[in-house]
């Protein structure tokens, strides 16, 4: 009796001190609050001093040890594959969870530069109970002048059966410490919750390529004049792509394939340079995980390319279906067929490879499509952060951010 209430008043105690000091952590660390919004200049909050980066990691609650995770490693893939298939991101009725693949983590995680010390794991008797990741990436913010060497930040899961533990803090400032020791002081990433202080606030929509499936598996519902059958004739398809010229991406594609991305991207206030090699890494077909298809005209012209990611979320509780299966729209460049068109062909690509719905943010130039191609706008925000830096303007419009994260 003794214990629970002990407990009890433990997790009452948060809960108090959750609403007293909402974002307690966040807080603590460089991001303009609202306030401070104008006294800010644009640029670094906060200078970073390398000689007084500590040295040693953070501690850990006894028991508990860090771990560096080896994805190219069977075991340990595995693990951080289980760790996130049963502890990782859920819509808000707990009815979907992300179901991120060992290939797409591989893929996801083990880019060109990346360093082995910012896959980060913490383990409880050699079981994974908390991850977070960083990748080295140059990103270009508000004009072409600034480039700045930083980390994008993802994959931040703690196992279910250890939350409260105040442990997600711990991984955020131990992945934070990793980055400075190397020289670098600001961070990109994402997250559907809104922690201080988003830069953008973008928003999912999705585009039925199965409705009867979505509806089963209580993805979409119909409204009291909607049918199955009725949904399944408004979504339908060709069976094939129509621009002439259409193929999947092939190694030789990769030079005209970067110089059009690379000029297209120009057109927003954040975005990566990406050199030929990185190129091939993000853009190359692999089954499962990545697809991109480009347009070639007569002698080998590519003038436009469309690419998907494959994202499946498990299904928690249905009777029929155990995945739902989901194309998120990756980076599309469209010089010479109309952008509806491009990617008209991407949803019929996206049903032919067996995908049930099609989502797509409403970044860059995608409200061209959305509502012509019949995308509905989805429950789901997707919030884009800055660690330690003052934009010039205070948010950015979705339409003009040029960055997917997976
Ligand atoms: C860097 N990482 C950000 C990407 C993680 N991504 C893909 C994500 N982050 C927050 C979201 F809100 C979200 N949504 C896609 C939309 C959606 O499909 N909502 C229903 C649904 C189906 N399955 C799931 C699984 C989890 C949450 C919602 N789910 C909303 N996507």
């Amino acid at each position: 009796q003794q214990l629970v209430v002990k407990q009890n008043t433990q997790y009452n105690q948060q809960l108090i001190d959750k609403l007293n000091k909402p974002h307690q952590f966040w807080q603590t660390q460089p991001m303009p609050n609202i306030n401070e919004m104008d006294k800010l200049k644009p640029g670094p909050i906060q200078l970073g001093v390398l000689a007084e980066v500590r040295k040693d990691p953070f501690n850990l609650i006894d028991k508990f040890e860090w771990f560096n995770v080896d994805l190219r490693n069977e075991e340990q893939a595995q693990q951080v594959y289980t760790l996130l298939k049963e502890n990782y991101v859920e819509d808000d009725d707990n009815m979907f969870r992300f179901d991120y693949s060992i290939d797409f983590l591989r893929w996801a995680l083990l880019p060109p530069g990346q360093y082995s010390d910012w896959l980060i794991g913490v383990r409880v008797n050699q079981k994974l109970v908390g991850f977070i990741t960083g990748i080295p990436v140059t990103l270009n913010i508000e004009n072409e002048q600034t480039k700045v060497k930083m980390t994008e930040i993802n994959f931040l899961c703690v196992h279910k059966k250890i939350r409260a533990n105040r442990l997600a803090p711990v991984l955020i400032k131990e992945i934070t410490r990793r980055v400075h020791i190397k020289n670098m002081w600001q961070a990109v990433y994402t997250a559907g919750i809104v922690v201080p202080t988003p830069i953008s606030q973008t928003r999912y929509y999705h585009r039925s390529l199965n409705a009867k499936k979505l509806i089963e598996v209580g993805f979409s519902s119909l409204s009291a004049r909607q049918t199955i059958s009725r949904q399944q004739k408004l979504y339908k398809l060709p069976e094939e792509p129509k621009t002439p010229g259409l193929r999947p991406m092939k190694k030789k594609d990769v030079a005209q394939v970067t110089k059009l991305l690379n000029e297209y991207l120009k057109n927003f206030k954040l975005y990566f340079k990406y050199s030929e090699e990185e190129v091939k890494h993000w853009f190359l077909p692999r089954k499962d995980v990545i697809s991109t298809y480009v347009v070639e005209k007569e002698q080998g012209v590519v003038t436009d390319f469309l690419s998907f990611y494959n994202l499946p979320s498990q299904v928690i509780k249905n009777p029929k279906y155990t995945h739902l299966r989901a194309a998120y729209s990756y980076y599309n460049v469209a010089t010479s067929t109309p952008i509806v068109q491009l990617m008209y062909d991407a949803l019929i690509l996206a049903k032919n490879e067996g995908y049930d719905v099609f989502n797509a943010l409403d970044i860059m130039d995608n409200d061209k499509f959305l509502k012509e191609l019949m995308f509905c706008p989805g429950d789901g925000q997707l919030n884009y952060y800055l660690y330690n830096w003052k934009l010039e303007s205070n948010m950015l419009k979705p339409e003009e951010i040029g960055i997917v994260l997976v």
